[in-house]
């Protein structure tokens, strides 16, 4: 299983975090990355953790002002990013071109949507992976594996039936090894979460729990 802990803005220690991404994933068979702030990366990166990007633009090298660009989130030292979350939407043109940017600087994809229905449009634009998350679970502790099981099948399955190489994640509410498994269950392949271990008094006991019965 994949564990993709994106820490969004919340006031946590990135460094922290990302050491114990790094020291966990060591410990276990599970993939774990961290995804911070852009001004985060390189810091992060030099852990030892893999890091990925929350987002990167659809852009190239110009005259483009404020955005992310994806040769420079490589160069940072991300291995992946995250794109269109829930929290940062993109039109579909420019999720169709962020991945491309992504594919230009080598970085891993997963592209993020809300229903099974997005989850096919955006396993046609060829990504790594999508990741499905239900907007409303998102940050309330609910596990989207015990709230909504159908989403998380049925994205599955919308994905298999556009492009059988793109992996599916699930995410929202996820926090506990529970959680975890009762995703891998449902067909999920990995799991994208922030609250659980950004928000927890330990974030390395709060990951050692994620993936203790993987
Ligand atoms: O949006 C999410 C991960 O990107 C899910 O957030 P929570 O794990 O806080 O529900």
């Amino acid at each position: 299983m994949f564990v993709l802990v994106n820490l969004k803005t919340y006031p946590c220690d990135p460094i922290e975090v990302a050491e114990a991404v790094r020291d966990v994933n060591e410990r276990t068979d599970a993939r774990l990355a961290v995804a911070p702030q852009a001004a985060h990366l390189e810091q992060v990166a030099e852990t030892g953790a893999e890091t990925w990007a929350q987002h990167v633009d659809a852009i190239d090298h110009g005259s483009n002002t404020g955005h992310a660009l994806a040769e420079t989130v490589a160069d940072a030292g991300a291995v992946g990013t995250l794109i269109n979350h829930s929290e940062r939407r993109l039109k579909l043109a420019d999720i169709d071109g962020a991945v491309r940017a992504a594919e230009r600087a080598d970085l891993e994809t997963v592209v993020c949507a809300n229903n099974p229905a997005q989850i096919g449009a955006a396993a046609a634009l060829g990504p790594d992976a999508v990741a499905v998350e239900p907007p409303e679970l998102i940050g309330t502790g609910t596990p989207v594996s015990q709230a909504d099981p159908d989403i998380v099948e049925d994205a599955v399955e919308a994905a298999a039936n556009v492009d059988s190489e793109v992996s599916v994640l699930c995410g929202a509410g996820i926090s506990t090894g529970d959680d975890v498994v009762a995703a891998g269950d449902l067909g999920a392949e990995g799991v994208l979460l922030a609250s659980g271990v950004a928000k927890a008094d330990d974030p390395s006991a709060a990951l050692a729990d994620l993936v203790e019965p993987l």
